[in-house]
């Protein structure tokens, strides 16, 4: 964009929508997981329509801030800006903003994110799909939105004029547009707030059961300890009974570890602390051979023997008794059911393997782990999946990360990474332990992305449904339309029968098309009526111009040509006959005395008399082509072509003749009189002079003669030379 180019109000627009956008980009609705709508991400796509490709990466730039500032990561620069010149030239190509945003976050978007995710953020590919599904929605979403707001916002047209606008779009296709946008945002609003619901029903039931789950280990695993308490408490005032007598003692141990098979061994050692029986005895190495083992430094022997109680270890790693974490429960017996004097005690190491049975007896063990610690936070059993040693510290950061969810979340393998790795529920028992409930959590985003996978897939199904309806709605409003068009265009105004439209055209349009109907009848019968007024009134005209035409040239005594036409026709006549190599005869005629006339009959009768002369002339020179002119008073002048140069003569003074000898009648009282005509003339070939009046001189020089020579006679010059 040239510096030169830049529109000041369509720059300041554009900072206020990117500044609306970078308020409303600071405040993304949560959804599920990280899942967070950018609302105002819109103002760029409205900028992106309205003010084209620059002012909508500007307004980018600063919606983009927005989200900086709330996930903290320079990518949203790169990713909105190019959207952003992305819709804005495809506006320009007057591609509509939806359809060009779907692309963009299928060409541009996904594999962008999939770089970014993959090598910057590091994230699992099982994420991927969910990541890139969540911004191909958002952006559906926004631009959706901005669509729909630029068509509701008449005001916003104020500048959706100034861009430069190639075609007009189709109705069908604006139609299908308005359709699309609206089935668009309806579906992914209904899709998202479904699986929103449905998510949040999932959670809820997943922290329910893994509360449930946790709840019931912590009880089991409270009644298993107190059960086995109880068993050595009881051992103990047993063995109190039979105090006196030792030799009982190792069959009744063995027949209580027998009725007790949690307990991994158990034994009875005397005041001295040395084992007297054990079960099983197989495994007491050297009983048989009365070398006895003294317990004396264990905390079971000490607290019981010295401190009278019953007696619950914390966990160790069983010696002699294979790797398993036990814990040694212990109670003083003695002498006398008084409880004077203690004769020894009985200790059971209880196996905490048995938590593994637990573990694989539970229904959910596919996605279900149980972490089991004690008071330290030392593993006491750990489900063999999360591969953790027993009597390791466990070791997890709980995540409360970037994902929205009310469950509890922790990570084990990788405690910096944002992506949780599992769903956790835990308690603590009366004893100082605590047991965990872990549950994987991508299953649950594995649901998410389903989810909106499906709700896409609809979307798309909805989408081809929408696009075929609205052709066909649109087409019943447009197919009429262009049939009452064609019908009227211009091509068809010729036709005075107007042609009927489709009787199922909706009735807006059968309305119009009647009333178009009558205008153009109407129209028909105006042009009819005109065109008839118009030929009426040429007629008239060119009857008028003929009219004055010939006022014109005749003269209106005679009815012959007046002198003025007959000097106008002379070169014609001149050309004709020097190309037929022919001669021309110019003659004037002068009536004799015409005065006379006058002063003996009146000028009415002069006038007669001029007439009737006139029509004489005409009568003798009849042919077209001959000019036969008034030329001023009782002269006349006559323009011969193709004369005969022999008989012009004759034919003049047969003229002269026919005159002498005609009869004229005063109009007013009647009396008889006759004149008589002197004739001047030259016949000469065409080239013999271009200037009439060099003829006329000649002709006139005759007349003189002849009116000199008394009147009544002819003088002409034949010029053959
Ligand atoms: N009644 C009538 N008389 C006309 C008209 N035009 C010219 N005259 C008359 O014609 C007469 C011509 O007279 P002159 O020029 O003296 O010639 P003339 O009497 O014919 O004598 P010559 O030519 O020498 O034979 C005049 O008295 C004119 O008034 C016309 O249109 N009507």
């Amino acid at each position: 964009m040239k510096l030169s180019s830049i529109n000041k109000q369509h720059l300041l627009f554009s900072i206020v929508l990117g500044i609306a956008g970078l308020l409303i980009n600071c405040y993304p609705i949560q959804f599920f997981a990280n899942v967070q709508f950018v609302l105002g991400n819109t103002v760029t796509v409205i900028a992106a329509v309205l003010l084209g490709p620059w002012y909508a990466f500007l307004t980018a730039m600063f919606a983009s801030t927005g989200l900086m500032i709330n996930w903290d990561s320079p990518h949203v620069y790169l990713f909105f800006g190019l959207e952003a010149l992305f819709l804005g030239y495809a506006r320009r190509l007057d591609i509509y903003a939806l359809y060009a945003d779907a692309a963009y976050w299928l060409v541009i978007g996904a594999p962008l994110v999939y770089l970014y995710v993959t090598f910057i953020m590091e994230i699992p590919s099982s994420h991927l799909g969910f990541i890139i599904a969540k911004q191909g929605v958002n952006g559906l979403v926004y631009t959706s939105l901005a669509s729909l707001l630029i068509l509701a916002i008449p005001k916003l047209w104020f500048f959706k004029d100034k861009v430069k606008d190639r075609h007009r779009r189709m109705l069908s296709a604006q139609l299908t547009y308005f359709f699309t946008l609206m089935v668009t945002l309806t579906m992914l609003f209904s899709a998202l707030i479904f699986n929103y619901y449905f998510l949040e029903r999932q959670q809820a039931m997943l922290k329910q059961n893994i509360n449930d789950a946790v709840s019931h280990l912590a009880t089991s695993t409270q009644n298993y300890l107190r059960n086995h308490k109880t068993v050595i408490d009881n051992a103990a005032k047993q063995l109190t009974i039979v105090a006196d007598d030792p030799k009982q003692w190792q069959n009744m141990l063995v027949n209580l570890h027998e009725s007790y098979p949690s307990f991994i061994s158990m034994l009875i050692a005397d005041p001295r602390a040395d084992i007297i029986s054990a079960s099983p005895a197989s495994r007491l190495i050297n009983i048989d051979n009365e070398e006895n083992i003294n317990i004396k430094d264990r905390d079971y022997f000490i607290e019981s023997f010295y401190n009278h109680r019953l007696f619950v270890s914390s966990v160790f790693l069983g010696r002699g008794f294979g790797n398993d974490a036990i814990i040694a429960m212990s109670a003083p017996f003695y002498t006398d059911l008084q409880h004077t004097t203690t004769a020894g005690i009985v200790e059971g190491s209880l196996d905490l393997s048995h938590f593994s049975h637990v573990d694989q007896n539970n229904e959910y063990t596919d996605d279900e782990s149980v972490v089991m610690v004690d008071e330290q936070n030392q593993i006491i059993y750990a489900s063999e999946k999360l591969g953790l040693t027993a009597l390791s510290v466990f070791n997890f950061t709980v995540n409360d990360g970037v994902y929205r969810t009310s469950l509890e979340l922790l990570n084990i393998e990788h405690p910096d990474s944002i992506v949780p790795e599992y769903i956790y529920a835990h308690k603590t028992l009366d004893n100082g332990w605590t047991v965990y409930i872990l549950k994987e959590f991508s299953p649950l985003l594995k649901l998410a992305e389903e989810q909106m996978f499906s709700s896409f897939l609809m979307l798309l199904i909805s989408l081809v449904c929408t696009f075929y309806i609205s052709r066909k709605l649109s087409a019943l409003l447009t197919v009429p339309l262009e049939a009452v068009a064609s019908q009227f265009s211009a091509s068809a105004v010729g036709g005075t029968k107007i042609p009927s439209i489709d009787e199922n055209s909706p009735k807006e349009v059968f309305n119009l098309y009647q009333r178009l109907a009558a205008s153009k009848q109407q129209l028909i019968d105006n042009q009819v009526e005109l065109e008839d007024t118009v030929a009426r009134r040429t007629e008239e005209l060119e009857n008028a111009n003929r009219k004055l035409k010939e006022l014109v040239d005749r003269d209106p005594l005679t009815g012959l040509f007046n002198r003025r036409y007959a000097e106008g026709k002379f070169n014609e006549m001149l050309d004709f006959c020097m190309r037929s190599e022919q001669a021309l005869t110019v003659v004037v005629l002068d009536l004799d005395l015409f005065k006379e006339v006058n002063d003996n009959f009146g000028h009415l009768a002069g006038d007669e008399c001029l007439r009737i002369f006139s029509q004489l002339l005409q009568k003798y020179f009849k042919r077209d082509i001959d000019i036969v002119a008034r030329y001023g008073g009782e002269e006349f002048l006559l323009i011969l072509p193709l004369s005969n140069a022999l008989h012009i003569k004759h034919h003049l003074n047969s003229f002269r003749e026919a005159v002498s000898e005609q009869r004229f009648t005063s109009p007013e009282d009647k009396r008889e009189f006759s004149v008589t005509v002197s004739i001047g003339a030259i016949t000469a070939n065409a080239d013999y002079a271009n200037d009439l009046d060099k003829w006329i001189k000649v002709a006139d020089d005759n007349l003189y003669q002849a009116k000199q020579d008394g009147r009544n006679r002819t003088m002409i010059d034949i010029i053959t030379e």
